[in-house]
């Protein structure tokens, strides 16, 4: 396909959106306003802007193939354009929400009512998701008379397809009706979905995006039966879910520890790892985790990319992940590190994460048609990509962070006087080549 990129960086120009109350804090300006001009149909930019940048919340990169379609969400067609406006800071007080995952059985109730059980003085709204016609959990039944402010009940059907609308009709009446009254949103899925389109709908739905922002998505994973499900093959084209909800995470939990041995438990997480290196873990019994490690963490706010992106230092709350990677240039095929299960071949070996550490100033064309190109081809492969970049000429930090499609990318603080500049890229995705994204990477320095 023959593409026809044209790439502008900062242009300090400020958009506005036509949503004026809209807070924008989480998504700042931009450096990477990618494909600006492509010859695929539907190819839009989203800019918005907070702070005198300009700002790219997320655009609309439609694949190759051209069967996916995202409606970017608060992107108007006919922005303003101001070349001298500067948009005042605005706090972001969208309200956070939670998306807890993980596969049937692995703790998610539980977990759910550890937080609405526990001292944290918040108030938080549920949204449930139960597939078919399941009853709600007793446990669950237990937890609205104490914790939770409002539970609602997305009760037919699993909400990555049909739901969809629902979830979005349902989140902003309870918006509509509560706001005010609930300090947070937890959505548990059902173990069945495949956290992507939900996490979409943050972004594509102006309905949400508007007063909710994503915080960060929670996987449970059941210790003793985990690598079972990691294992089980799907038909071709069938995502297996499990996989799935591992990539997308920005928190692990490995839970029900107490039903299996270290060694399991050790080759278990390392085999999490190889297709999750970016999102922190820990091990637990009955979900017990200190709140802040699931509420609150900003995991998909850009100010908190580095957080992810930094393999060493920050890591403290990674209690019980003794497993560390370092971030250098690692690549693992997933599936190398069990030697039983021969009769097994996982559904998608090749979900895996990449990263990227290395010093020194990208030029900033290049990388925004590295960029730029990768998303174009790729979008449908790259599940999570986060990366904090040190572009020439420029003095800020440059951080990003993506979800398919969505990308969204902005100036950091300052570099600083003596600190080395490192770029460190974390991608996650499916049939990612290391060597050919770090030669990608490599032909960007200077
Ligand atoms: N032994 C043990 N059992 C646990 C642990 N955590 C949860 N359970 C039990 O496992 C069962 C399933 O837990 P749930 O919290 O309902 O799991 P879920 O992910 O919500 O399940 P679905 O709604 O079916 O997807 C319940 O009986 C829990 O009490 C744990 O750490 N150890």
């Amino acid at each position: 396909m023959a593409l026809d990129l044209s790439t502008t960086f900062i242009s300090l120009t400020s958009q506005r959106r036509h949503h004026p109350h809209a807070p924008l804090s989480g998504v700042r300006a931009t450096v990477l306003p990618l494909l600006l001009k492509t010859q695929i149909p539907q190819q839009s930019l989203s800019v918005k802007s907070t702070r005198s940048f300009p700002s790219i919340r997320s655009f609309n990169c439609s694949t190759f193939n051209g069967l996916r379609k995202f409606s970017v969400a608060a992107t108007p067609s006919q922005q303003t354009e101001n070349s001298d406006l500067i948009t005042k800071i605005t706090q972001d007080d969208r309200i956070p929400a939670t998306i807890i995952t993980g596969f049937l059985g692995s703790g998610k109730t539980t977990l759910l009512n550890h937080i609405l059980t526990e001292d944290h003085g918040k108030r938080i709204a549920v949204i449930e998701n139960e597939f078919g016609e399941v009853d709600i959990d007793g446990s669950l039944v237990a937890a609205k008379t104490t914790g939770a402010e409002d539970i609602v009940l997305l009760n037919n059907g699993c909400l990555c397809c049909t739901v969809r609308g629902d979830l979005v009709r349902m989140i902003s009446e309870l918006v509509e009706r509560k706001k005010g009254k609930f300090d947070h949103i937890v959505i548990e899925t059902t173990g069945l979905a495949n956290p992507a389109p939900i996490i979409q709908t943050f972004y594509s739905e102006d309905r949400v995006f508007n007063d909710v922002k994503l915080d960060g998505v929670v996987t449970l994973i059941d210790a003793k039966h985990a690598a079972f499900h990691l294992d089980e093959v799907k038909l071709k084209g069938v995502v297996n879910e499990a996989v799935e909800q591992i990539a997308y995470a920005d928190r692990l939990i490995v839970n029900k520890t107490d039903l299996v041995g270290e060694r399991d438990i050790a080759s278990l997480v390392q085999r999490i790892r190889n297709i999750n290196c970016m999102a922190h873990l820990k091990r637990t019994q009955y979900g017990k985790v200190d709140l802040d490690y699931v509420l609150g963490i900003g995991g998909f706010d850009l100010e908190r990319v580095d957080s992810a992106v930094n393999g060493d230092a920050r890591n403290e709350d990674r209690v019980g992940d003794d497993h560390n990677h370092g971030h250098h240039h690692h690549h693992h095929d997933h599936d190398h590190n069990h030697e039983h299960h021969e009769d097994h071949h996982s559904h998608d070996p090749s979900v895996s994460s990449v990263s990227i550490v290395c010093e020194g100033d990208l030029d900033l064309e290049k990388a925004n048609m590295w960029l730029g190109t990768l998303l174009l081809e790729r979008s449908e492969d790259i599940y999570r990509m986060k990366g904090l970049l040190s572009v020439r000429g420029i003095d800020e930090r440059f951080v990003f962070q993506g979800v398919h499609d969505i990308f969204e990318g902005s100036p950091d603080r300052l570099w600083g006087p003596d600190e080395p500049r490192i770029n460190k890229i974390v991608f996650i995705g499916k049939n990612l080549d290391q060597q050919e994204i770090e030669k990608g990477f490599k032909a960007c320095l200077l």
